[in-house]
């Protein structure tokens, strides 16, 4: 007898399949009528190049050194003309001290033009939106993040005092449990010192983005997440707070008060506090909804404090709500300032001339890059460590976003935005190298921080050169390099990573991703992509509580009767899910559930299995 420790078979191996022609792509194109098909971008920048090309097959007929002359007169030529570019394009905010360039991403003026009635009708749908439009027509939702940090927005008395009540409350709550006068009943601490945060999606990742970007040396309160149901990662989190657990504050963030990955964390953290004699209801927030089960567990069994996400903000927007703004400010990171940074940054975003508007400008890109259909994956190169996580917080907001099978009239057109990143320069001894050389199926938006380091820290590590020049050079490097090789880049700058600049990021981002959407006609704010996956995985639970009542069944006889694959199947009606049986009774058997299987692991069809105890109990429920 062997138990099957795993899935033992090898996985066939996937043939390369070459990536789908893109029918949805062509069939955008001819939609759209204004758009000649010599639209096309590589024609486009061709002829940029070609102006210089023409400069140098007309000037190039001297010796060679006539030669090399002329070269470098043309290269200066093309700079200057990049140079020109650069200036006529930059966007500066000058209160955020925020830039951003896209000269080296390169659409034409004739694009933009045939780009500005679709424009128009975007800031028309965003005006709309912050007046209280169901922008989420699917949800029959209102969108109203832009509200959280301007609350004279909202469309009515009612939702302003809502959100201005809740941020009162969550900072009297922060400074009363930093200031110790809320406090943890027993732990030596005397205060609160931890903070775990149990969500997911969209209710992680910008606690965690921020934390990662904000949060001081020596915070008052340290945080840390659990945003899976890996038990192995949980137990992780637990034991890295080992005595602190007792002067640990969880907060619970779910918006609809039910995904089970954050559930299970709940339950796996209230097991921690009993089995440390701990009293979990007085350590424990939630954020959600009112009236789901969180909210409602939470005030049934007397949690320390409740509060609330509105119906109008989505995860992947929440950032400036409760979300994000709790936990910020128990890090005692100045969240009013990071309101103050988004307000600036929406307010930026209102106006209607294309290059003048930040977020326009970025969705302009994105367009221009992807043709509008995705077809090239947008890289986030934040050079600064603490911005590292700026990519896979951009990463949920965009691809939850415009990730989406169908547009607003029910077309199916599975739209995208592919994201990923980490940092540079670490990057560029990643992955940069196939930027530069490879495949060509991808543009880059770098984060550039001008501040190196606080004033007075600074050191020249050799002379005239610190190590903050090196990473500046490092970015400006890697980008004339792209460029010089047709890789498209945009260029964010901030002056510092502040509270002010990162709210402003945040905001930048969020109405980026709202204006492309409305460019390519589809809805940012649902995800009905997503609980496909969660309807299935609940169906495999149900399959394995159905194949763990048949083996119950067969091993409470006398003799016990073990089963092959097939019979199990065959007995839970299930024989189309065959495959699938044989993977929960392999993932079982690797997790010790007294569960036997004769046979060799190898070839399932040998495997027969039955359970190493009888629940008589189980037998009659
Ligand atoms: O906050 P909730 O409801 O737990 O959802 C978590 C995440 O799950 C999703 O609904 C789907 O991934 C995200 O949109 C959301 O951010």
């Amino acid at each position: 007898m062997a138990s099957i420790s795993g899935i033992c078979s090898s996985s066939p191996t996937l043939k390369h399949q070459k990536p789908l022609l893109r029918p949805t792509a062509s069939l955008l194109r001819k939609d759209f009528v204004s758009f000649p098909a010599t639209r096309s971008k590589p024609a486009v920048r061709t002829c940029f190049a070609q102006s210089v090309v023409r400069e140098i097959s007309s000037e190039l007929t001297e010796t060679d050194g006539a030669l090399t002359k002329e070269k470098k007169k043309v290269l200066e030529k093309d700079s200057q003309a990049l140079w020109r570019r650069y200036v006529d394009w930059l966007y500066q905010h000058k209160d955020l001290g925020l830039y951003l360039d896209v000269s080296r991403v390169g659409f034409t003026d004739e694009f933009v033009e045939e780009m500005e009635p679709r424009f128009q009708a975007a800031f028309k749908a965003m005006e709309d939106l912050e007046k209280g439009a169901i922008a989420n027509p699917d949800e029959g939702r209102m969108v109203g993040h832009y509200w959280l940090r301007n609350p004279k927005l909202a469309p009515n008395s009612f939702l302003r005092l809502q959100i201005e009540n809740t941020l009162e409350a969550l900072l009297k709550f922060s400074d009363d449990v930093v200031s110790g006068k809320i406090k943890p009943p027993s732990s030596p601490a005397g205060r609160f010192t931890q903070i775990l945060s149990v969500g997911i999606g969209g209710s992680a990742l910008g606690p965690q983005f921020v934390a990662e970007a904000l949060a001081p040396d020596v915070p008052p309160l340290k945080i840390r997440f659990i945003d899976n149901t890996d038990p192995a990662g949980i137990d992780h989190q637990i034991a890295q707070l080992g005595p602190e657990l007792s002067s640990t504050l969880v907060i619970v963030i779910s918006k609809s008060g039910g995904t089970p990955e954050t559930r299970n964390g709940l339950l796996e953290v209230q097991k921690a506090f009993r089995e440390a004699g701990l009293n979990f209801a007085k350590q424990g927030v939630a954020i959600t909804q009112e009236n789901s089960l969180l909210d409602n567990t939470a005030r049934i069994e007397g949690w320390l404090a409740r509060f609330p996400m509105f119906d109008w903000v989505g995860g992947r927007t929440s950032e400036m709500s409760a979300v994000g703004l709790l936990p910020a400010a128990l890090q005692g990171i100045d969240i009013r300032e990071m309101l103050a940074g988004g307000l600036l940054m929406d307010e930026a975003n209102r106006t209607t001339v294309v290059r003048n508007n930040p977020a326009a400008l970025l969705a302009l890109c994105w367009y221009w890059a992807s043709d509008g259909v995705g077809s090239k994956d947008m890289v986030v190169l934040p050079y600064k460590d603490s911005l590292l996580l700026f990519s896979r917080y951009l990463q949920q907001l965009v691809m939850e976003s415009i990730g989406k099978e169908f547009d607003l009239d029910g077309n199916r057109v599975n739209q995208g935005l592919t994201v990923y990143g980490n940092k540079g320069s670490t990057d560029q001894h990643a992955y940069i190298q196939q930027l530069r050389d490879g495949v060509h199926n991808f543009f880059v938006t770098f984060i550039e921080v001008l501040r190196d380091r606080p004033p007075g820290h600074d050191w020249e590590l050799e002379p005239g050169v610190t190590c903050g020049d090196y990473l500046f050079g490092m970015l400006q490097g890697t980008r004339s390099a792209l460029y010089s090789n047709d890789r498209e880049s945009i260029t964010v700058s901030v002056q510092d990573v502040t509270p002010r600049s990162v709210g402003a990021l945040i905001a930048l981002y969020e109405r980026a991703v709202g204006i492309y959407a409305s460019l390519v006609n589809i809805n940012a704010y649902h995800q009905p992509g997503v609980e496909a996956g969660k309807k299935a995985a609940g169906e495999v639970l149900a399959l394995q509580k159905r194949v763990l009542a048949v083996l119950n069944e067969a091993s409470c006889k006398e003799p016990v009767e073990p089963l092959t694959l097939e019979e199990v199947a065959d007995r839970c009606h299930a024989t189309e899910d065959i495959e699938m049986i044989y993977k929960i009774i392999a993932h079982m058997a690797a997790n010790d559930r007294a569960l036997i299987a004769e046979g060799s692991c190898g070839s399932p069809r040998s495997i027969k299995v039955f359970l190493g105890e009888c629940n008589v109990d189980a037998l009659y429920t």
